[in-house]
């Protein structure tokens, strides 16, 4: 039996969690394993009822579970709170540091039947199958950083800050994911400018002679933005800095169709955390346009990676893949001769495929 903490959070989170839900139990049925959903308050709903985004009870539920999904946190109602009690820093950057999460897994894949749905050419984005391999409790998000008057006015400051042990990590999780794909590494830096970015393409360099069978190759990180969307079959697994993750993976999510599609896996603790890329939505919320299937997809990363149920995983995706086949889309990946679900239908007709397939 193994026990997952549920954090819905904010904005269109409880409507996308609840499908993601119901494919893990049409799992738990077809497989015969046991889930145990516990749900906690995090983000803006725990500030609203505890007045804190991260409540004790949330942190204790989390340590004690083999995984966590977790839905979005933020929206505009908790924006003006002062940087260190709002939603993404008390609850999603302390969870992730807090728990030594310090790897993000974002594969952005192109469902074929979505071909058309990017606006981008489908010649560009036809065969899209790459990993971003974010590094996610270090580097410019949690350097110093500090906002002080002057005599003129202010100043204010975030450091981007690295040790070679950090670096070292999760290049080496980069060059072994890429052995498990298609053995091309793409090393995304800014080695020009940054000297950070410097000891990391050293380390990079000093690793590759101990993966001789992987390919190497070395990216500034603006290029890497203009090749992604010019020629993204180009790449397989790209590592880099928290911050360049960030960007590049919202980016990315354009090939796969829609920011939607994209699912993550946070690991490197005792327990890993399962969310969509995407944030709350909120000029979506409540209206059931969300669509649901990058929670989905982050739940077969679960399957996956956590409890090494990869049949299991592969059915929830090859789930997905029928319903898109069979042109059922929600709004965001909606195009011509496809019929429109919303948030709930699609959870539905993935948990009908996941029992019939
Ligand atoms: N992991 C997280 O919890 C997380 C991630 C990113 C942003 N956020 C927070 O979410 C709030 C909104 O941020 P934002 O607007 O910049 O980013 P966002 O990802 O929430 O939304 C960007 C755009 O994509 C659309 N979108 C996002 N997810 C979708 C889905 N599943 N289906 C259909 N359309 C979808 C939205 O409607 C919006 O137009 C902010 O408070 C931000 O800090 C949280
Ligand atoms: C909400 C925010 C703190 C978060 C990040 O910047 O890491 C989000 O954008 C993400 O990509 O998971
Ligand atoms: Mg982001």
């Amino acid at each position: 039996m193994y026990k997952i903490a549920v954090l819905p959070g904010d904005g269109i989170g409880p409507e996308i969690i609840p499908q993601a839900i119901k494919v893990l139990k049409a799992i738990t049925k077809k497989y015969g394993v046991r889930f145990e959903f516990q749900e906690g308050l995090v983000g803006g709903a725990a500030i609203d009822a505890y007045g804190t985004a991260l409540p004790e009870e949330t942190l204790k539920l989390c340590q004690e579970s083999q995984a966590i999904l977790l839905g979005a946190v933020g929206g505009p109602k908790w924006d003006s709170l002062p940087p260190p009690q709002r939603p993404e820093t008390a609850a999603l950057l302390a969870l992730r540091k807090g728990l030594g999460l310090y790897a993000n897994i974002r594969p952005a894949y192109l469902f074929p039947a979505l071909a058309d749905s990017s606006p981008l050419k489908k010649e560009v984005v036809e065969g899209t199958d790459l990993l971003i391999l974010r590094e996610l409790t270090g580097g410019l998000y949690f350097g110093e950083k500090k906002r002080e008057r002057t005599a003129t006015g202010e100043v204010a400051w975030d450091t981007l800050i690295y040790t070679s042990e950090e670096i070292e990590r999760i290049l080496r999780l980069g060059f072994e994911l890429a052995r498990e794909r298609r053995r091309k590494l793409t090393s995304v830096d800014k080695a020009n400018v940054l000297i950070t970015s410097r000891l990391w393409r050293e380390t990079a360099e000093k690793l590759a002679q101990e993966y001789p069978d992987v390919e190497l190759e070395h990216m500034y990180v603006d290029n890497c933005a203009m090749q992604l969307i010019r020629r993204p079959r180009q790449f397989d697994v790209l590592v880099m800095e928290n911050t360049f993750g960030d960007i590049l993976s919202d980016l990315a999510s354009v090939l796969s169709g829609s920011i939607g599609m994209l699912p993550s896996a946070s690991i490197g603790g005792k327990t890993a955390l399962y969310e969509p890329v995407h944030g709350s939505a909120p000029d979506i919320a409540g209206q059931k346009k969300a669509n649901p299937l990058a929670t989905i997809l982050s739940a077969a990363l679960m399957l996956r990676i956590s409890f090494k149920m990869e049949q299991a995983a592969r059915d929830i995706e090859n789930a997905v893949n029928r319903v898109l086949e069979q042109g059922y889309r929600t709004l965001d990946i909606l195009s011509e001769g496809t019929t429109l679900v919303n948030t709930e239908e699609m959870g539905d007709l993935v948990r009908q495929a996941v029992e019939e397939g």
